[in-house]
């Protein structure tokens, strides 16, 4: 079954189209990779997968299903979990109080939370090392790991992550990518990341789109798609 599904998507701000006739599919159990340059529409796509940003046309279903309202908590409710660019977590909160309203706003009683975070941390161990530390004090790995955690808190059975890597170098992301993609091979978990960087992204997937100006022009697998002119005319 898929994940989420997207048919004859479009999207734009104030009249102006930015994503034009999307289809796209993310399956269970799949590491989906958007690649595309600066602009060429994936935050607008993922904020519409999540429900942030109405698209104009088209149809989008989770696990089989069309949601009555296509928002982010009725998303969050049906398993789907979104790391956004730029990370976004409070500066001014340490990273338990972060998780601890991550899990609150999603009803997660107490008991249950204290579970959900030790598993979280065997997952991502390093956090131990700052988890009572503000936000704002860590650096940007750092940073991305706690966001990164805060969604799998809510146990997601699809994350959505937006350019982690910015601001990473990349044996940070490497690093930093490694257990999810884990998860998505122990767990079935499925995962759909968006990113600029080709090299570090297509190591983590099994499928890559190529988007250009709105549209998604490819598909192949990475090795498919490692040695193609349409990379070159990309980036
Ligand atoms: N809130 C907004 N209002 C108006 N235009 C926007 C808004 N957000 C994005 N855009 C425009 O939509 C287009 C696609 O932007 P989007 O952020 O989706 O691309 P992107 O591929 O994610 O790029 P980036 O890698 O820079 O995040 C760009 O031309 C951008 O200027």
């Amino acid at each position: 079954m898929s994940a989420i599904q997207a048919t004859g998507l479009a999207a734009g701000y104030g009249g102006r189209e930015v994503l034009q006739d999307i289809n796209l599919t993310l399956n269970e159990g799949e590491a989906l990779c958007i690649i595309g340059h600066n602009g060429a529409g994936k935050s607008t796509l993922m904020r519409c997968l999540f429900g942030l940003h109405r698209p104009t046309a088209g149809s989008i279903t989770v696990f089989g299903q069309t949601l009555p309202r296509h928002e982010p908590a009725a998303l969050g409710a049906a398993g789907i979990a979104l790391v956004p660019e730029g990370r976004g977590v409070f500066p001014d909160l340490t990273c338990e109080e972060i998780f601890g309203l991550a899990l609150w706003s999603a009803g997660v009683p107490k008991a249950e939370g204290a579970l959900r975070i030790e598993e979280v941390l065997e997952i991502l161990p390093r956090i131990k090392e700052f988890r009572t530390r503000r936000a704002g004090t860590l650096s940007g790995g750092q940073q991305q790991m706690v966001s990164i955690a805060r969604a799998l808190l809510t146990r997601p059975k699809a994350l959505l992550l937006d350019e982690p890597s910015i601001g990473l170098a990349p044996k940070l992301f490497q690093d930093l990518m490694e257990p999810i993609a884990a998860l998505v091979k122990s767990r079935g978990m499925s995962m759909l990341l968006v990113e600029q960087n080709v090299h570090e992204a297509f190591a983590v997937s099994d499928r890559v789109l190529v988007m250009r100006s709105g549209r998604l022009i490819r598909e192949g697998t990475p090795a498919e798609l490692s040695d193609h002119s349409v990379l070159m005319e990309l980036f």
